[in-house]
């Protein structure tokens, strides 16, 4: 089993050796990465490349199968329920919707997780809720409805929702998808200068190269049930490796699959579907 006794206090999250799956269904085997404090780390791949589950491992939600997930240095396998909660308040994350409570304007929205998390005073919450939303360019939107602001500053504020209790680890679950080329260029900018300005560590999942490899430290390019490869953006652009240049060209044919792999399961699905006709 690898040892964590060794793993350096900047290393956020660790996958030693992991495999995960569903069921029967093993989806990814032999994962290795690490993040560290400071480091924006983007994890791409195909559709159903097995990117979320791979996030799912990170949050406790799921369990390895082989190898060792550790969080801020603690084993996910080894945690009680209470602790994996403690460990998940270092955490923040951005989901694929980030929704927003819509009954709630923009300042409560933000203020919500440091309402059910924290004990500031009234003054000091005031304060860190106006700091966040100037991160994200919306001080001034701070006490619009929900309902009159835009989906790209919808967005902005889930990601300052995200990062208002100050996380050491920030996952970001495709915060680009169906952003206009100017909100993706500032989404991307204010993931790259959250992580500078509150020393974490981010992991995004992602599925645009120009955004990502313009703002990432390190490239995790995940298919065919494993790390493809991995390293800063240079040496994955600079990379010879036919499926690196296919993915980041985004050509049709080449070694990178299209369909999704036929199972035990659906076999017998489809011959019960041809019996009954
Ligand atoms: N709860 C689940 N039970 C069974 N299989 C699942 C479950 N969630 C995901 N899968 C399967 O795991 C595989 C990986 O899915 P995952 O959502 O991790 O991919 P992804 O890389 O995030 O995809 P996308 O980019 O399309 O969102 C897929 O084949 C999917 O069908």
């Amino acid at each position: 089993m690898p040892s964590l006794s060794s793993a350096p206090d900047d290393l956020v999250l660790r996958l030693a050796d992991v495999s995960l799956g569903y069921g029967d269904v093993s989806i990814l085997r032999d994962i290795s990465l690490n993040v560290r404090r400071g480091q924006v780390v983007a994890l791409m791949g195909g559709s159903g490349s097995g990117k979320t589950t791979l996030l799912r491992a990170a949050t406790g939600q799921i369990k390895a199968r082989a190898g060792v997930v550790s969080l801020f240095n603690q084993d996910l396998a080894q945690v009680t329920g209470d602790q994996l909660q403690t460990l998940r308040q270092k955490m923040g994350v951005l989901f694929q919707q980030g929704a927003l409570f819509t009954d709630l304007n923009v300042f409560e929205n933000v203020a919500f997780p440091l309402r059910e998390h924290t004990k500031l005073s009234p003054s000091e919450l005031l304060a860190r809720v106006l700091d966040k939303l100037e991160a994200v360019g919306l001080r001034t939107a701070a006490h619009l409805k929900v309902s009159e602001i835009s989906g790209g500053m919808a967005r902005r504020v889930a990601l300052a929702r995200a990062v208002v209790l100050e996380p050491e680890l920030v996952l970001y679950d495709e915060p680009f998808a169906g952003l206009d080329p100017i909100s993706l260029g500032i989404t991307a900018r204010l993931i790259r200068s959250l992580s500078d300005r509150l020393g974490c560590a981010s992991v995004v999942i992602t599925h645009d190269i120009t955004e990502s490899f313009a703002i990432a430290d390190h490239v995790y390019l995940i298919g065919q049930g494993a790390i493809k490869a991995h390293g800063t953006p240079t040496t994955l652009g600079n990379s010879p490796d036919p499926y690196v240049q296919q993915f980041l060209k985004g050509e049709p044919d080449g070694p990178v699959p299209f369909d999704y792999p036929s199972t035990p399961k659906f076999e017998s699905w489809l011959k019960q579907q041809e019996a009954r006709r």
